[in-house]
């Protein structure tokens, strides 16, 4: 049984087709990374998966089951831009109000609730820190803390939309790494998506590249090869490797570093900030 698997999916929004008859499968317990310039649609495809996108063809299942809003088994970490900047909720309270939202009804937070938080926020190294206000947490410190708030309920699949966002390089490193502890521990599948190759390419063990309606999931040095990404991208591509780095150019241009600049990520959120974080 695969984790999540498309088969033959076609996403349509507006007039666009994002997936045209894409099919992938992750397997149980693998941590895959997932890429594609902006737009390709990654944020859609977790969504999808959450049963939260329909789609026009094709099959999504989870774990075995076709895909259904609301799956306990599914963590999600959805993309966050600042939005919390301001907040002073402490890190704790941010946590707790998905266990209460999400698994335990309004009713106030039992001791088993309560354990529960404090597990998952031990498990990112982020007890201590969830004391504190969520705004007044550094970027990669409150990603950690968003991440755990995923990790309620022990979900088997845990899907991640850009958690990189805006961190400097160490801070990518720890929660790259928080992350593949969790999927070793957890022996949960993880759906990572990333602008860029290199924070992940070592810890990985398969990468899912969109682009062009289409989805190619397999090992790195597989996928990531001028012939794969110039169909998704649609443009005259080459790879180039450097001892463990990874350059994916467009002519003298490095493609996903160009995307990142021009992206927009260190303005404040805009439409991608969902705002739930509940499967
Ligand atoms: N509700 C919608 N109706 C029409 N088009 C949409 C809708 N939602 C998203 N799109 C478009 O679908 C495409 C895929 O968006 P998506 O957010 O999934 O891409 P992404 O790969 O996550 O991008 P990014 O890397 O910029 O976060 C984009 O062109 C986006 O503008």
């Amino acid at each position: 049984m695969s984790a999540l698997s498309f088969d033959s999916v076609t996403i349509r929004l507006g007039r666009r087709d994002i997936l045209s008859a894409a099919s992938f499968a992750v397997r149980e317990g693998e941590f895959v990374g997932m890429l594609g310039a902006n737009g390709a649609g990654k944020t859609t495809l977790m969504r999808a998966a959450l049963g939260l996108v329909p789609v026009a063809g094709g099959a999504i299942r989870v774990l075995g089951a076709p895909a259904t809003r609301g799956n306990p088994a599914i963590g999600y970490m959805p993309q966050n831009r600042g939005a919390m900047a301001g907040l002073r909720l402490t890190g704790w309270d941010v946590v707790a109000s998905a266990a209460v939202g999400r698994r335990f009804g309004f009713a106030p937070l039992d001791r088993a609730a309560r354990r529960e938080i404090d597990w998952a926020l031990d498990e990112v190294g982020a007890r201590d820190l969830a004391r504190r206000s969520i705004g007044e947490l550094s970027g990669g410190e409150r990603q950690r803390v968003l991440l755990s708030q995923a990790l309620l309920g022990r979900p088997r699949l845990l899907l991640l939309d850009e958690p990189l966002i805006s961190l400097d390089p160490a801070h990518q490193k720890s929660v790259v790494e928080i992350a593949r502890r969790v999927c070793d521990d957890l022996k949960a599948a993880i759906v990572f998506s990333a602008h860029e190759l290199n924070p992940l390419v070592n810890v990985i063990d398969r990468v899912l590249y969109l682009g062009a309606g289409s989805a190619v999931l397999g090992p790195v040095d597989e996928v990531v090869t001028g012939p794969v990404l110039s169909r998704l991208y649609g443009a005259e591509i080459e790879v180039v490797r450097v001892r463990d780095r990874w350059f994916v150019m467009a002519g003298d241009v490095e493609v996903e570093r160009e995307a990142h600049r021009h992206d927009g990520r260190h303005g404040p959120a805009h439409e991608h900030d969902h705002g739930d974080a509940h499967a």
